[in-house]
């Protein structure tokens, strides 16, 4: 049996339709039968992942919330916690703005050490209201997500290499995005899907040509069975 490298995979705008948004249904195949670790690395809140690894057939291998929350499918590590940038939505409400994801709020609601507002909403006030507490505003082209500065999915890559036996040195990633820097900064080969964001494009090793799941597929396709 010919080994694949162990993946990390980010989600929005790598496994998502070519069109950018849902996941696209081919990756799921590939990553039930990959013969290796898949981490799961996104900006969503905990259960997205969480939910995503189960639905997929896979084990729940997660870096989720830009590196706050790490699960290596024994234990859960929390590098940040969400009061401060709490304290910042807060505020950004108390100025009159809203975090644009209507009253129930799925995208917040079991998140537990960042908080994500919706891009529609205005950035500066958020960034100077985040700044006023410490924290950063980084913009995955997703979502505007105020954070500790500190988390990211490179540093929660290294907790679940400590933990598991997963090599950073072996992995493969692939991303889209500025939160994606730091994976591509902690592995071996880091590919940055066509649509990816100009800092993912410059800390990529390899800048594909093809968008979203296509690339992903495109990359799965050419290192399976290298390792
Ligand atoms: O939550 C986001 O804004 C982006 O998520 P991602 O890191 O999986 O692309
Ligand atoms: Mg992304």
């Amino acid at each position: 049996m010919t080994a694949d490298p162990p993946l990390v995979l980010d989600v929005d705008g790598t496994l998502t339709r070519p069109q950018g948004w849902g996941i696209d249904p081919r990756v799921f195949d590939p990553l039930r039968e990959w013969n290796a670790p898949v981490v799961i690395a996104t900006g969503k809140a905990f259960p997205y992942p969480v939910a995503l690894c189960h639905f997929i057939g896979i084990p729940e291998l997660v870096v989720a919330e830009n590196g706050g929350v790490v699960y290596t499918g024994d234990d859960v590590f929390f590098t940040a916690d969400r009061e401060a940038a709490q304290a910042v939505t807060e505020e950004y409400r108390a100025a009159g703005y809203d975090l644009g994801w209507g009253d129930e709020d799925t995208v917040n609601r079991w998140r537990e050490t960042e908080i994500a507002v919706n891009l529609e909403q205005p950035l500066e006030p958020l960034r100077e209201i985040a700044a006023k507490h410490g924290l950063e505003v980084i913009d995955t082209g997703y979502a505007y997500h105020v954070k500790d500065t500190n988390p990211n999915k490179g540093a929660g890559l290294e907790t679940i290499a400590e933990q598991t036996s997963i090599d950073l040195e072996d992995c493969v990633a692939i991303g889209d995005s500025i939160n994606d820097v730091s994976t591509f900064e902690a592995v071996d080969r880091g590919f940055a899907v066509n649509n990816a964001d100009e800092s993912a494009k410059a800390a990529a090793d390899e800048v594909l040509d093809e968008v979203h799941a296509d690339g992903t597929l495109a990359v799965l396709e050419r290192v399976c069975g290298t390792k």
